[in-house]
């Protein structure tokens, strides 16, 4: 990556835009070559540059098989000369051997051409399978980013990565079996059955038709067994591959638990049975080619046997002479139909596998979001925004209701504190606010929006969201402050990182923020990694923050020193905090109680705790404040003294 090296941040994040052509349609229905083919050719010439390639490669298509066809005939030219000349003597034999080397001289000349022009062919049509393969591959990979998060859920990524690897692979492998290998040998086909009738009968075109249907049938037929049980191999793959990259994210939960047996059990069971289909698929392959040699080796000796003894030529006249030219001609006809012929059963083979391999990606493709995008784009300026929920219901897919008529109103730069057990809700509000989900009834709206009319995107932007566990890119301190917006410049990350006191962490690294921070920002403490989340939301400046149980995974002392950097973002916008520790929200303007999907209580802290709150459970909060404060205090009483220090 040349922007990295040359320190260029911005540059860096340039060079990820997405440069896309023209438009393409929508992906097909069916995996059928009827639906895929328009569709894939409608991809390659959405690129600028690629419909010229494309009829240069069909030109050079044209050369390759015409010329090559023509060395066969121009050998039976040569034959026919070579054994005239050992039957004349003197002049005549000397005429009829140099017309036989001028035949061979012009048909090397012709195989030459051919020959290059088969590379020319290859030369003009790489560049735009690559392209198509590459415009399929950011289709996908758009999409599957801007799916909603049920989709995501429901899916494990090392599965969905491979879906994607294989799909895109499939296209340039559709491309090379229909324009390199089926187009081409439908061609050539014609061409030798025209020339063995002009020059036998139609008896041999007959048994290259039979022998070629016999091929065609028994391809097919052994192609879809094969097919079937790479199906089954491909789905045994994903899974294994899926458990796989699980337990390796999962590595510290796995090694804790001691269960790296057990994971390797499950990983070898997955493997062995993907081994198992795997052998399947290639013994049906097996069979397949020993299939398709037999056949081809029946048709081709009945043709030269005929060739041979000279049955059914038109024109008997010539004798043994011409007949030794006739198997010369045949011969070279049908090794050149016949060659393309053993590649046509692999590409088949192939082909039907690619398909098989996209029919995947496009439904993922066809997937369409539950979240549908909005016209309104949410005003981006600075200060807080307006936010209100409205009789809020939610049920996640068909479950019961998780959130049962919520009403909440904040106005611009307060701050709002959610507290309540675990699965009243409280999560699952903010999800419905930042638009991962809609509401099941009810309204959300933003400065008097309702969500669904808002752009995503617009949405988003205007939101920085602090979570509990802050997943952090395998790239350097910079680069995962600056997500927070890819445009800032180097002075501005440098004041995020201060403001979100990162700065003495930075100077205590030996690259400072150019230090990487490892898989998920496991070189990072827990601390740190919540401070790098605040560092982004303060270099997004956006109008609502949102933080959910930001402070929750971290020790007391920690959680003061995040917890002031959270209030200073926090300063002039809407917040909403979720939170489990009530000393996370016990600033915030408000504080909301939650119990089973309703507001059960509300009011500042100082009213909650003296019992001038609304709500139909007055006194909740003060119970678990209370309750928070005695198991704080017992934790304090056991913390180990001195003399019983041990050595961890
Ligand atoms: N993706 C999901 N699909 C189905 N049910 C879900 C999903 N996410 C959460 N739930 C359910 O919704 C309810 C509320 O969950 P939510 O995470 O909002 O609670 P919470 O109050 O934030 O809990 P906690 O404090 O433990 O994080 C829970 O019963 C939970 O099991």
């Amino acid at each position: 990556m040349p922007a990295r090296e040359s320190g260029d941040e911005n540059a860096y994040f340039r060079a990820g835009d997405v440069s896309l052509d023209g438009p393409i349609p929508p992906p097909p229905r069916t995996s059928d070559l009827r639906d895929v083919l328009p569709y894939l050719f409608a991809v390659s010439l959405s690129r600028r540059g690629t419909a010229w390639r494309l009829c240069a490669a069909l030109t050079f298509l044209v050369i390759q098989k015409s010329f090559g066809l023509a060395v066969p005939v121009l050998f039976k030219v040569a034959v026919d000369h070579c054994t005239a000349a050992a039957a004349a003597t003197g002049m005549v034999a000397t005429e009829a051997a140099k017309a036989a080397a001028a035949a061979l001289l012009v048909s090397g000349c012709l195989k030459a051409i051919s020959g290059v022009a088969t590379e020319l062919r290859t030369v003009m049509f790489t560049p735009v399978a690559q392209a198509s393969g590459r415009r399929v591959a950011l289709e996908v990979f758009n999409h599957v980013l801007n799916l909603d998060l049920s989709f995501h859920l429901e899916r494990r990524t090392g599965a969905l990565q491979r879906i994607i690897d294989r799909g895109t692979r499939s296209v340039s492998m559709v491309f090379r079996a229909v324009v390199f290998t089926f187009l081409p040998t439908a061609m050539e086909l014609a061409l030798v059955c025209g020339l063995l009738w002009h020059a036998f009968s139609w008896h041999f075109v007959v048994i290259v038709l039979t022998t070629f249907v016999a091929y065609v049938w028994w391809t097919m037929h052994m192609t879809g067994v094969s097919a079937e049980k790479r199906k089954l191999a491909n789905h045994m793959d994903g899974l294994s591959t899926g458990k796989a990259v699980d337990a390796l994210l999962n590595y510290e939960t796995v090694t804790f638990f001691g269960n790296v047996e057990l994971e390797s059990q499950q990983y070898d069971k997955l493997l062995r049975g993907y081994h198992e289909a795997a052998l399947g698929s290639e013994r049906a392959s097996s069979l397949l080619n020993a299939g398709q040699a037999v056949i081809l080796a029946c048709g081709m000796t009945t043709i030269l046997s005929c060739a041979a003894l000279g049955l059914w030529k038109v024109d008997p006249a010539g004798g043994l002479a011409s007949r030794v030219g006739d198997l010369v001609m045949a011969n070279g006809l049908l090794l050149q139909l016949w060659a393309p012929l053993q590649f046509l059963g692999f590409f088949y083979r192939e082909l039907r596998q690619s398909l098989v391999d996209m029919e995947a990606m496009f439904d993922i493709m066809a997937t369409e979001t539950k979240i549908p995008d909005g016209e309104i784009a949410l005003p981006a300026h600075a200060g807080g925004a307006d936010l209100e929920l409205d009789n809020v219901t939610f049920r996640y897919g068909n479950g019961r209701d998780v959130l049962k008529g919520v009403s909440l109103k904040l106005k611009p730069g307060e701050s709002v504190g959610i507290v309540g057990p675990s699965g009243s809700g409280k999560s699952t509000l903010l999800r419905l606010i930042l638009r991962v989900y809609d509401v099941s009834s009810g309204k959300i709206s933003i400065d008097g929006y309702d969500v669904r009319d808002l752009k995503i995107d617009s949405l988003r932007d205007s939101v920085a969201v602090v979570p509990q566990d802050t997943v952090l890119f395998n790239d350097t301190l910079d680069h995962n402050i600056r997500y927070g917006r890819p445009t800032a410049n180097d002075d501005e990350v440098a004041m995020a990182a201060t403001r979100a006191r990162l700065n003495k962490t930075i100077e205590q690294m030996p690259k400072g923020r150019e230090t990487m921070v490892g898989e998920r920002g496991v070189k990072l403490s827990g601390g740190e990694k919540q401070r790098v989340a605040i560092a982004r939301a303060f270099l997004r400046e956006p109008r609502m923050l949102v933080a959910d149980e930001a402070t929750s995974a971290l020790d007391t002392a920690t959680e003061q020193g995040i917890l002031e950097s959270l209030e200073d973002v926090a300063r002039g916008r809407t917040a909403v905090f979720v939170a489990h520790r009530l000393s996370t929200v016990r600033s915030c303007d408000r504080i909301i109680v939650m119990e089973q999907g309703r507001i059960v209580e509300e009011g500042t802290h100082a009213e909650l705790l003296d019992g001038t709150s609304r709500g139909t459970k007055i006194g909740m909060y003060a119970a678990m404040w209370k309750a928070q404060a005695q198991e704080d205090e017992k934790e304090r009483s056991s913390v180990v003294k001195p003399d019983d220090m041990v050595m961890v």
